[in-house]
């Protein structure tokens, strides 16, 4: 909420003051090389801070007949204005050392002149002045609130130098180039707003003037330049001006304007006469007039530069994020009380929202009636069958700015029929909390009793059209409708199939219909036990996946017979030898994990099938735990041979079979729930747990991993979700 209203703030001030903000950038940038192409100009020689007035003015009494004044500008150069020996008027650069010309005064350059009067006031005098002003302050609100934002993106201030993940052009540069402008651009703003209410007179910055009592100048005792004490102990680096007394007379006097000061001086005993304090206002607006011009020093005027340009690419990178966001909103054809599909979107930055927008538009196409709105907006849906859910995570796994009170609403709003749902996660495994978010929502919905899952939740690692790919595989498989063309671009190819030949083919137990089938592929291929295999039984779009165990080399199968099932009924009748075309679809988020202090194996059925492979293929002996689940002890006698010997290779280290229909009547959640500390306590340890087989079980076991992780490890199960200890592929 406090996010928003942030970047909401940010957003208005820049867009209230864009046109004003680039005016005054690109004059700004022109403005700035003004000094740098005079500095190159070498009329600033000596060293202002070592020569003192005391040696100054002898020596140009030397060498001039009189001399008027001797200015020093904000670039160091001394000017002189005197008459010479030869009775000829001198306005001129002169090297401090010696008096001697360097060059003549410039005239400021006309178009210079002309970009400080747009830069200043617009040419339209003191209105100019006050919407200059204006835009400067604004640009002070939008540094403010652009600073708090980029805290709030980096979860603190002492994460705000933190290395950012690039993720989006605009958005990481907007970040990365605003923590490092921030300083000068909030220096620009202030000085510039303090010298707007100086031209409009707000300020008090008239000087006073020296008072010199006339009847208190005495005549002696006289001294030399060289010996009066003031003078010996101002440097010219604190001098901008020193009037040189009008005559000889007594009554007139040296007036020497300094950066802080006004002093005057006895000619001929050199005594202070008087001296006049500038207001603390006058010697801000000449800060401030140093730091926004960079009259002073070529380096800060460089910086200065600099931070224009910025200026420019932050207008550009923020209205191109802001059109991004604005871009990918979608209008509802129909309303979300008569639509039958409901897509709920958790999106920061727009980019879930827009392939969420994509599925919005082939539900219609397709002549469902869909309805997307973020996940903030949940509510009743009375016509509702389904959920489909594309959310992102962000910060330490926390929801995205529109999806905050979601789990809230999902308690305070139960739906009034049943729903089915589905969740896609879409994150980064740069993060710690790879979509924690979207594993809170699944976890939620599976604790309603409305709800049921349609697909297991599907995950996205940065923005990976093929992990988007496999979730609308799963979910057009599951719900009957085709998504064509979704994702944009990258579909895989169905029409790439590769040749397999069926090894053997076997009837699993007696009274259930699964069996087991294995395969070899004709041509070498890349799989891994957790790999699918997509088959097209009907030789047409419709596709069907199976989770792979490589046993012994053979790409196996544990196929569970449906009855008129397309995918199951196709495997069932292949015998031993005869052909058969499908693909491989890589499926790394379910690998046996590289790094596990032990794994521990959960299944129900048929999701027993890349586990034997996994267990199989466990060459380097990792502790490894199975808890399964099956109808009848018949159910599981052809695994039974295969699993004692992996226990005798100490490639499995323990296991764990309960039978739903026989003896003590378990599920596989009675075992986990049996188990609790120890599974608590590995999962502290770095244990990964695999969950394979149906939805329902997935449901069940996920609800009691909840409570045994906040009994016993004081963490949520999507911690461990989102740091990959707990992976499910699910169906
Ligand atoms: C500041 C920031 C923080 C993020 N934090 C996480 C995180 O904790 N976990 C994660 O999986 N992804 C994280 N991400 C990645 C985003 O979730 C990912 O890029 C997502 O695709 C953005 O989707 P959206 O454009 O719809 O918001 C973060 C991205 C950013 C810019």
């Amino acid at each position: 909420m406090i996010k928003s209203i942030w970047r909401y703030s940010h957003l208005t001030l820049a867009v209230s003051s864009f046109l004003f903000l680039l005016l005054a950038a690109v004059t700004g940038i022109i403005l700035s090389a003004e000094p740098i192409s005079q500095k190159n100009k070498s009329y600033g020689q000596g060293n202002l801070d070592e020569i003192t007035v005391a040696q100054l003015i002898p020596t140009l009494q030397a060498k001039y007949d009189e001399v008027t004044s001797i200015s020093v500008s904000h670039k160091r150069f001394v000017e002189i204005q005197a008459i010479d020996t030869a009775g000829g008027d001198v306005k001129a650069y002169i090297s401090p050392e010696t008096g001697k010309v360097l060059g003549q005064i410039e005239q400021k350059n006309e178009f210079f002149q002309w970009v400080t009067t747009l830069h200043r006031s617009l040419f339209l005098h003191s209105a100019g002045r006050i919407v200059i002003g204006l835009t400067a302050f604004l640009l002070i609100l939008i540094a403010i609130s652009g600073i708090l934002l980029t805290i709030q993106r980096q979860r603190g201030l002492r994460r705000l130098f933190a290395k950012i993940h690039k993720d989006d052009f605009s958005q990481y540069y907007h970040v990365v180039l605003g923590r490092i402008l921030l300083i000068p651009i909030l220096i620009i703003a202030i000085s510039g707003t303090y010298l707007s209410l100086n031209t409009l007179g707000v300020l008090k910055t008239a000087k006073k003037g020296v008072e010199v009592n006339i009847d208190e100048i005495k005549s002696g005792p006289q001294k030399k330049i060289k010996d009066f004490e003031v003078f010996q102990q101002i440097s010219l680096s604190d001098v901008e001006k020193i009037e040189f007394p009008f005559s000889t007379d007594i009554e007139d006097y040296y007036i020497l304007t300094l950066k802080d000061r006004e002093i005057a001086v006895n000619q001929v005993t050199g005594v202070l006469l008087a001296e006049s304090k500038y207001p603390f206002a006058l010697l801000a607006t000449n800060l401030s007039l140093d730091l926004h011009t960079g009259r002073a020093n070529l380096i800060w005027a460089l910086v200065l530069a600099i931070s224009c340009i910025g200026i420019l690419f932050f207008i550009y990178s923020g209205f191109a994020i802001t059109l991004k966001r604005l871009s990918k909103r979608t209008r509802n054809k129909f309303s979300a009380a008569e639509s039958q599909f409901i897509i709920l979107v958790g999106s920061e930055n727009g980019s879930s929202y827009g392939y969420a927008s994509h599925v919005h538009q082939l539900l219609i196409k397709a002549g469902k009636k869909s309805y997307i709105t973020t996940l903030n907006q949940y509510t009743v849906y009375p016509n509702a069958s389904q959920l489909i859910i594309f959310t992102s995570t962000y910060g330490l796994g926390d929801p995205p700015a529109n999806a905050g009170k979601f789990l809230q609403l999902v308690l305070e709003k139960p739906q009034l029929q049943p729903v089915q749902y589905s969740v896609l996660g879409f994150g980064s495994k740069a993060y710690a909390d790879f979509c924690k978010f979207a594993f809170d929502v699944h976890n939620e919905l599976g604790r309603q009793n409305w709800s049921t899952p349609l697909i297991d939740i599907h995950t996205v690692n940065d923005k990976s059209l093929q992990e988007i790919s496999l979730w609308a595989e799963a979910w057009s498989q599951q719900s009957g409708i085709e998504l064509p063309g979704f994702p944009k671009q990258k579909r895989l190819k169905t029409k790439s199939l590769q040749q397999f030949v069926v090894r053997s083919n076997t009837a699993i137990g007696t009274e259930t219909a699964t069996f087991q089938i294995n395969l070899d592929a004709k041509r070498k291929l890349k799989v891994k036990s957790g790999d699918l295999l997509a088959i097209y039984p009907a030789n047409d779009h419709r596709e069907r996946l199976y989770s792979i165990g490589v046993v012994a080399g053979a790409i196996q199968l544990s196929v569970r017979l449906h009855p008129d099932g397309l995918g199951s009924g196709y495997l069932h009748k292949l015998k031993a030898k005869e052909d058969l075309k499908a693909k491989i679809i890589r499926n790394p988020h379910f690998y046996f994990p590289k790094q596990a202090s032990k794994v521990i194996m959960i299944s129900n059925g048929t999701g027993i099938a890349p586990f034997l492979g996994m267990i199989d293929e466990n060459e380097k002996q990792v502790p490894c735990y199975l808890f399964s689940g099956f109808r009848a002890s018949a159910s599981f006698e052809p695994f039974k041979s295969f699993l004692a010997a992996k226990i005798e290779d100490q490639k499995l280290t323990r296991q764990h079979i309960a039978f739903s229909r026989e003896g003590e009547k378990q599920y596989v959640s009675d075992l986990i729930k049996l188990e609790a500390d120890w599974i608590a306590e590995s999962l502290k340890n770095a244990a990964v747990l695999m969950l394979c087989g149906s939805l329902a079980m997935q449901k069940d076991i996920l609800a009691i991993l909840e409570t045994i992780c906040q009994e016993k490890t004081g963490q949520s199960i999507s911690f461990y979700q989102s740091r990959n200890q707990v992976l499910t592929d699910c169906y």
